[in-house]
């Protein structure tokens, strides 16, 4: 086997054909291994030009592999052997699936849930290492999570500067706070946008402090690069990226993807995939799920490419687009890195940018400023405050599935509670999957708004959402800050439905003051 073996499947040989040939005149590959910024058009030319190290970086990013072992060993003989990681987006998920797939255990902390948070620092502070990761180092939940761990160890007669790590660009708010402070600081380059991150100190920093093998998950990428870089019908990431592009030019906009490793993977493809691609009313909006049989996978829709990575046998997919992935985890990153870049550039969307990730992040910094007015419940049934149309739950409820585009949406679950605690409920997505005959996507909140957020925004306008937030066990005060992580997440999840609704997209939210009952109610509801 090569370091990545792509088999695909397609309805029309001809067409793909065609659209493989011309990539290879036009040299798309060899001109993304040679960064070159004028590939994605005009418009996208600027941000291109800042974006491209990522292609390298199985190179570049080789003498981060020593520096962090000797880190790692020095942690170790202090008897620092767990290691936390806070960040969101691009910051987190390749940590957390680089780990998964390592087998070695790494604390993932991606939320501003006041239960969350308060479990993470629970959990053997005395032997914490805590990895903060920002790459613009001005998102405010690792920026809460930060201040929530430094008042912990600090309460603990314990001092952060012996137990903060920091990753982040140079010059980045963090990193001026974290520099003045002392912390030990690992620059990132600024070339590489959060997304592509994953071989940058942003990956490698908090796994290799894991106890992952990160100069093994280079060399995967490193074995890979020939193929990937070559202008020729072989190339596995070119025709992936070709048969995506050639998939959504005749309407085929969701992809499907199935994970026989177990390792989650799919959580870190699908934030390349629906950030790079969902922008200007187009994309590809990615559905991971569970198992190999769910819903969506088998039965398939028509608009659906399946993927499944693991395996050496195309799917059956109605559409009759398919592929099956094996390789490495570094082999297979920089595969749809380059794949999401060529797939970008044949549905004519800028895959470097997130316009629309902000207008979010605006919102909920208003909520919580006071100048944007906190919305109030249409009505309450049964401890559940109801945010949309309708005059009982149920009827709210089929209303909002009604909405659903039975030819071309999706219903995206947005779930806004302590992932860990309530990770049973993921399983609402089948059942919703299942009634509707539709793809579903399910997301934890905040997270998902660093990952599917954009697409749910700016990509193809066919989603409907439903929201679920609810009341924290306890809430949790944010030091030197005004507000509480409760009122945090509150604002985020508000601030996101109101940017939805200004987007035409049909919003329902349910806000549970009883958190097991009311998710026993909803997935009555959704049966
Ligand atoms: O690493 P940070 O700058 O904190 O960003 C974390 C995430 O923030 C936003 O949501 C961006 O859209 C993501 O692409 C990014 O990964």
């Amino acid at each position: 086997m090569a370091e990545v073996d792509v088999v695909l499947s397609v309805p029309s040989q001809q067409d793909f054909d065609e659209a493989l040939s011309s990539a290879i005149v036009d040299q798309v590959a060899s001109r993304i291994s040679a960064q070159d910024p004028t590939l994605w058009g005009p418009e996208a030319e600027s941000e291109a030009s800042i974006r491209l190290s990522w292609t390298h970086l199985p190179e570049s990013s080789r003498s981060l592999v020593g520096e962090i072992s000797e880190l790692r060993e020095q942690l170790l003989g202090k008897g620092l052997d767990h290691i936390v990681l806070c960040g969101m987006g691009g910051s987190s998920l390749a940590p957390e699936v680089i780990c998964h797939t390592a087998g070695v255990a790494l604390t993932v902390l991606d939320s501003s849930q006041p239960d969350m948070v308060r479990g993470a620092i629970a959990d053997r502070l005395d032997r914490t290492v805590v990895v903060v990761s920002s790459k613009s180092g001005g998102t405010i939940e690792t920026d809460s999570q930060r201040r929530a761990y430094e008042h912990a160890f600090t309460e603990a007669g314990i001092d952060p500067l012996e137990r903060i790590i920091v990753v982040t660009d140079p010059d980045s708010p963090l990193d001026q706070q974290a520099t003045e402070t002392g912390y030990r600081v690992f620059r990132a380059d600024p070339h590489v946008g959060g997304r592509y991150s994953a071989l940058t100190a942003f990956g490698l920093v908090p796994s290799g402090l894991a106890g992952a093998d990160i100069g093994a998950l280079l060399d995967g990428a490193a074995d890979a690069e020939a193929s990937l870089y070559a202008d020729d019908p072989s190339n596995p990431a070119l025709q992936l990226g070709v048969m995506l592009g050639v998939a959504n030019a005749h309407g085929v906009d969701k992809l499907v993807l199935s994970d026989q490793t177990g390792h989650g993977v799919g959580d870190w493809i699908e934030q390349l995939v629906a950030e790079s691609t969902g922008k200007l009313g187009k994309g590809i909006l990615p559905v991971v799920v569970p198992f190999e049989n769910a819903v969506n996978f088998n039965p398939s829709t028509s608009d659906s490419v399946l993927v499944s990575i693991g395996t050496d046998e195309a799917p059956k997919a109605q559409s009759g687009y398919a592929a099956a992935l094996q390789g490495s985890l570094g082999a297979q990153m920089l595969l749809w890195e380059v794949a999401v870049a060529v797939a970008g550039r044949a549905i004519g969307i800028d895959p470097f940018d997130q316009p629309d990730v902000e207008s979010a992040k605006k919102a909920a910094r208003e909520l919580l400023d006071g100048a944007g007015s906190v919305p109030s419940p249409d009505y309450t049934e049964n401890g559940i405050d109801v945010y949309g149309s309708g005059s009982s739950l149920a009827e709210s409820v089929r209303a909002l599935l009604d909405q659903v585009d039975l030819d071309a949406g999706y219903l995206a679950i947005q779930v806004y509670l302590d992932r860990l605690a309530y990770a049973d409920f993921a399983e609402v997505r089948e059942v919703a999957a299942a009634r509707l005959g539709r793809p579903v996507t399910f997301g934890w909140g905040p997270r998902f708004l660093h990952s599917t957020g954009q697409y749910h925004k700016g990509g193809t306008p066919n989603g409907v959402f439903l929201q679920v937030t609810g009341a924290p066990e306890h809430d949790l005060p944010i030091a030197g800050r005004d507000f509480t992580f409760g009122s945090f997440i509150d604002s985020q999840a508000a601030g996101d439905a109101a940017v939805l609704r200004d987007h035409g997209r049909p919003v329902l939210r349910l806000h549970l003051s009883d958190v097991p009952a009311g998710l026993e109610t909803i997935r009555g509801l959704l049966e």
